[in-house]
């Protein structure tokens, strides 16, 4: 017997990355999908769910509340549109959504199940309706530093952060790669005489990025610059990014008050594709070797994987390039500050499409349906 499950924004980033991970588990022989647009009610399902029928239109709360599963990666503004009214007409089924509305709820749960599966399986034991997936570069931390922070080793952190231009979304992605193509253009002949002058090149690339780049996306150009602002600015100094490392890692761990982290940092971004990296420091509870930590990173899951720290194993294992695409979260630079023997250094990097995003719902589902 299998259950009907709604997807909604199938077709977005995240929601491209969740189908394509789906078939390729062969997921879909287990659960009879249900498939909506905001945009094209009435048009074909997609290829791959052959007999899926007509794609339904996202707004029909009636149709919605037919299901008992609705998986959501159609973005905010499409929760907030929705998720309210369906409730409120006693639709009970269960929400899992890729959007960070909900997730600060009291009655919500961030999932992300190698870190917290025993709050998800509570969760679902009391009656929890509502699954969010949590913010990508909190998700990506936890998945490589569960081992140190699920044993309750981390006093405090800072997560400086370098995230890719896919967090944007697919316009940004395409905004960045127009962008370098400008900039190459605008010195394509220089580039071609070896004798030309490096600062003439310097000068002509600055003058492309302060006047000929189109940044509709990301507000300044991206290419060969960065942007140390991620998210809203909520005023007080902080980004809305730099919010969430602190409120959502301490509820996806479900710390108490006593027990809370503190996490803080800076979040950039960077002229990457796909794949959101961070360097961290950590204090420590205690006094540690750097092969015991080591030890119960690689120990927590079986996606996390250390990196040894030498500048070959870095650059090899250790950037966006090696691990997108991948479900691996490499966690390399471990190593003792100068500040003290409990303050360590490591940096680390995940498909923020992944574990950051598809992964995390892929599973709730899952364990939804009984299969995980
Ligand atoms: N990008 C990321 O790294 C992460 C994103 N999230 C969250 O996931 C949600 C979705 O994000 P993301 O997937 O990046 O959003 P996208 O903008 O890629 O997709 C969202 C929706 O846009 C519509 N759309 C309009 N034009 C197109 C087009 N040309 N191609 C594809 N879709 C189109 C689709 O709806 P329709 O088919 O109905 O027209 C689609 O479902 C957001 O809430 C985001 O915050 C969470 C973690 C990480
Ligand atoms: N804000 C993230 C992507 C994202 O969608 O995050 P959230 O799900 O927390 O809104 C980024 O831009 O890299």
């Amino acid at each position: 017997m299998t259950s009907s499950v709604g997807f909604v924004g199938y077709r977005g980033m995240v929601g491209s990355v969740l189908m394509q991970r789906m078939q390729d588990e062969g997921d879909f022989a287990h659960l009879d999908p249900v498939f909506f647009s905001t945009s094209n009610a009435g048009g074909n399902a997609p290829a791959f769910a052959e007999g899926a029928g007509a794609l339904k239109d996202a707004y029909d709360l009636d149709e919605l509340a037919k299901l008992p599963i609705i998986v959501t990666a159609q973005g905010g503004d499409y929760t907030k549109a929705v998720h309210a009214d369906l409730r409120g007409r006693g639709w009970n089924g269960l929400w899992i959504d890729a959007a960070s509305t909900l997730r600060m709820n009291d009655d919500s749960i961030i999932v992300l199940d190698p870190v917290n599966r025993n709050v998800i399986d509570a969760g679902l034991a009391n009656g929890t309706r509502d699954f969010v997936g949590g913010n990508c570069t909190v998700s990506c931390m936890l998945m490589g530093l569960g081992g140190l922070f699920r044993n309750g080793l981390v006093e405090w952190g800072t997560s400086m952060t370098y995230q890719a231009a896919s967090g944007g979304g697919a316009r940004h992605m395409r905004e960045l790669l127009t962008q370098f193509g400008d900039i190459n253009t605008a010195v394509a002949a220089e580039l071609d005489n070896p004798a030309s002058a490096i600062l003439e090149i310097d000068r002509k690339v600055l003058a492309t990025q302060r006047g000929g780049l189109d940044a509709t996306q990301f507000g300044v150009p991206l290419a060969g610059s960065l942007i140390p602002w991620i998210d809203a600015d909520l005023g007080n100094g902080q980004s809305k990014e730099e919010w969430k490392a602190g409120v959502e890692t301490n509820k996806i761990l479900g710390t108490s008050a006593a027990d809370r982290v503190a996490m803080d940092g800076l979040c950039v971004r960077i002229g990457a594709m796909r794949s959101h990296s961070q360097a961290l420091t950590l204090k420590l509870k205690e006094d540690l070797t750097v092969t015991e930590i080591e030890r119960l990173i690689d120990a927590d899951n079986e996606w996390a994987t250390v990196v040894p720290n030498t500048k070959e194993a870095s650059m090899k294992g250790l950037t966006p390039v090696a691990a997108s695409g991948t479900l691996d979260i490499p966690v390399g630079r471990i190593r003792k500050l100068e500040m003290g023997p409990e303050y360590i250094s490591a940096f680390t990097v995940g498909d923020q499409l992944l574990w950051g995003a598809a992964e995390p719902l892929r599973r709730m589902l899952l364990i939804a349906l009984g299969r995980l």
